[in-house]
């Protein structure tokens, strides 16, 4: 097992030798993506026939479609109960915890903001791919919510399509973050086989050691240092968030045969990286910690701490005055981000008299969203049986087919996708 530091506190710089940054050459891409000019209909399967493609358009062999899986979440009031039903189905997480989890959405009309930035994604995705001169489709599908996985890999067949390479809006090792969405897949895809759809999919690797997502982070947290505004060192802390799971499943996080703690020892690493290189570009020495949000579970588990509004009131009672709050666990600002970091811990802040900036997070940066069309094609070229070098920064590079035993679901061995197990 890795030993998982107790303590929280990051501290920098700490010199990284190998230091590989500024080496990789980066792909300048022109314009964001808005994503307000997502319309619904936008994420219509639609073939795409493009009037100025000429015959040398390439395509992404052998994959004839790419599909964004992501959470999902409710759109309406009336979708919230049944969204958290679907969460938690078949785990022991109490009716109260529902209607608090409820509250959360409610508050904001009872629509989490996660479908629109995964349109907005799709979107990004598309475009990216477009520029370069890739026409494959781009497709949603969602765990917990319309349009559903098993629902979106039925229409892609019916389209003809038989091949689906799966990026998933998840960045990390764990059981929640990776394993489980692939036996999301394995599910659909037996679902549609006894309907007679024969489909195979594959999965682009795990991407929180990919350097797009590591260069994207430095930069936003980077620009959130600037713009705090604290000179002193000694008054500032950058506070990175993730996602809380069991430490059970940390433990267990990681290959099989391997150390586990992975899902934590991503985020330490990344955020290592992170504060040493905000500390040579502003040429300061900053420090940071990294803490969690939305644990949920029964109190007598023990999940991983601390959770991020207990670290804000220990930090003001050490004499710190602002904050830079980075989600590094997260890749769009949905519910957790708005809830947890926006509304929750802000209010705590407010409340003790700390000045907190959050980050946002890689959402549709162009940067990031290139790295992820990278790995497009870097999955389909090893599908080819090229030769390919899987980059990465910081740490090691996942590969696109799990381990046997990777990341278990520590409830009920299920079957799961794109591994080999
Ligand atoms: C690692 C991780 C990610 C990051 C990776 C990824 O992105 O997949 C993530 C993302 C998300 N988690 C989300 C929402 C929820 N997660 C829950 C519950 C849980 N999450 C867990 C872990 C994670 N979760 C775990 C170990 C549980 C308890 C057991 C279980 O039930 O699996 C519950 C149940 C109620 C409760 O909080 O107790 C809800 C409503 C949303 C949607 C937000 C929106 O609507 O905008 C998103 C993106
Ligand atoms: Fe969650």
């Amino acid at each position: 097992m890795r030993e998982r530091r107790s303590e929280p506190q990051l501290s920098s710089p700490i010199a990284d030798p190998a230091d590989p940054a500024g080496q990789q050459d980066q792909k300048a891409v022109p314009g964001a993506v808005d994503p307000s000019s997502v319309t619904p209909d936008e994420q219509v399967l639609e073939p795409e026939t493009d009037p100025q493609a000429g015959p040398e358009e390439e395509e992404l062999p052998p994959y004839d479609a790419v599909l964004v899986l992501s959470f999902g979440g409710p759109e309406a009031p009336e979708e919230v109960l049944p969204f958290l039903r679907r969460v938690t189905a078949g785990r022991d997480i109490p009716d109260e915890r529902l209607e608090e989890v409820g509250e959360h959405y409610y508050l904001f009309g009872g629509r989490s903001p996660i479908n629109e930035q995964t349109r907005a994604l799709r979107k990004a995705l598309h475009d990216e791919l477009r520029r370069r001169g890739i026409a494959t489709p781009v497709l949603i599908g969602n765990r917990n919510s319309d349009p559903f996985l098993v629902d979106a890999l039925r229409e892609a067949h019916d389209q003809g399509f038989r091949k689906v390479l799966v990026v998933t809006t998840s960045a990390y090792s764990s059981y929640s973050s990776c394993r489980q969405y692939r036996e999301n897949l394995a599910e659909a895809l037996d679902e549609l086989r006894e309907e007679g759809r024969e489909l195979e999919v594959a999965k682009v690797r795990q991407y929180a050691t990919h350097p797009s997502f590591a260069r994207t982070n430095i930069r936003l947290v980077t620009e959130g240092v600037r713009q705090i505004g604290q000179d002193d060192d000694a008054k500032l802390r950058v506070v990175f968030v993730t996602h809380s799971i069991p430490v059970a499943m940390d433990d267990t996080s990681g290959p099989g045969d391997g150390e586990g703690n992975l899902y934590w020892h991503q985020h330490d690493e990344l955020a290592h990286v992170i504060l040493d290189e905000v500390g040579i570009t502003l040429d300061r020495s900053i420090e940071g910690a990294l803490v969690y949000c939305s644990r949920s579970g029964p109190p007598s588990q023990p999940w991983l701490e601390p959770d991020v509004n207990d670290h804000l009131r220990q930090l003001r009672e050490q004499g710190i005055t602002d904050v830079v709050v980075a989600p590094i666990g997260f890749v769009s600002d949905h519910m957790e981000v708005k809830y947890d970091l926006d509304t929750e811990a802000a209010q705590t802040a407010e409340e003790i008299g700390l000045n907190m900036l959050r980050v946002p997070t890689v959402g549709v940066d162009p940067e990031f969203v290139s790295g992820l069309v990278d790995l497009l094609q870097e999955r389909a070229a090893e599908e080819r049986g090229e030769q390919v070098v899987l980059q990465a920064w910081p740490g090691e590079a996942m590969p696109s087919i799990c381990a046997p035993g990777c990341c278990p679901n520590l409830r009920t061995a299920l079957p799961a996708a794109c591994g080999r197990d």
